[in-house]
């Protein structure tokens, strides 16, 4: 379907054989893929007639399975989106690769054209997490269902809650 090695990263994250009639999320990645990749290409004829094509298949999917990836915002490879509806990502939002999102997910500013969240990679997060605002999560943090996240979490860290407050760090190798 495509070479794209970001999009190759994010089916394997799904092992399923078919997942285009299992999971509605796999449509709204292929999309914001594709409409990455039609940015990247020369302007042109064929740039034009994709992005024609693109905006209706991106409001279509955003609409229909309530999942919101615009493409500006970057997201590194290996996405995997379980289940579908309320998920908002800012298009001015950087996720790193091997991400988890759930059904419920915002990551956006925390007032109307402020910054929004830079995510490392390997980041889960629980259904409903509201992450706000220009701040960092580190790499494999995990965030609670329901949570707010309003401050960086470090690199390993379990937050939960709403303000999010850190129940479990990274173990440092000196401390095993
Ligand atoms: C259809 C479906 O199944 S969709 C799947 C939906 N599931 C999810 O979204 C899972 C998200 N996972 C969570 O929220 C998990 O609780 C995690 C990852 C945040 C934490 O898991 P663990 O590391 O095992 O932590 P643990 O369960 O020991 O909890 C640690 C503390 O945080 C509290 N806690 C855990 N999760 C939450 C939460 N979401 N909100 C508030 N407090 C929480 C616990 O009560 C405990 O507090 P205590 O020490 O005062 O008793
Ligand atoms: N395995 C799924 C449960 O539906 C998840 O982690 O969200």
């Amino acid at each position: 379907m495509s070479r794209d090695p970001d999009w190759l990263a994010d089916l394997e994250r799904y092992h399923l054989r078919r997942p285009f009639l299992k999971e509605q999320s796999i449509w709204a990645i292929w999309v914001y893929r594709w409409g990455r990749r039609i940015e990247a290409k020369p302007p042109g004829l064929a740039r034009k007639l994709q992005n024609a094509l693109y905006w209706p298949l991106f409001r279509l999917t955003e609409t229909a399975f309530g999942i919101s990836l615009p493409r500006g915002a970057r997201i590194g490879p290996g996405l995997r989106i379980w289940h579908f509806g309320n998920i908002f990502v800012n298009e001015q939002a950087v996720i790193g690769a091997g991400c988890t999102l759930r059904q419920g997910v915002t990551i956006g500013n925390r007032h109307a054209g402020g910054p929004s969240p830079v995510i490392g990679d390997d980041v889960e997060f629980g259904a409903y997490a509201q992450v706000l605002g220009g701040i960092r999560l580190g790499d494999g943090c995990k965030i609670g269902a329901m949570s707010v996240v309003l401050h960086d979490v470090p690199a390993g860290a379990t937050v939960v809650g709403a303000p999010a407050r850190v129940v479990s760090t990274a173990v440092k190798i000196d401390e095993v």
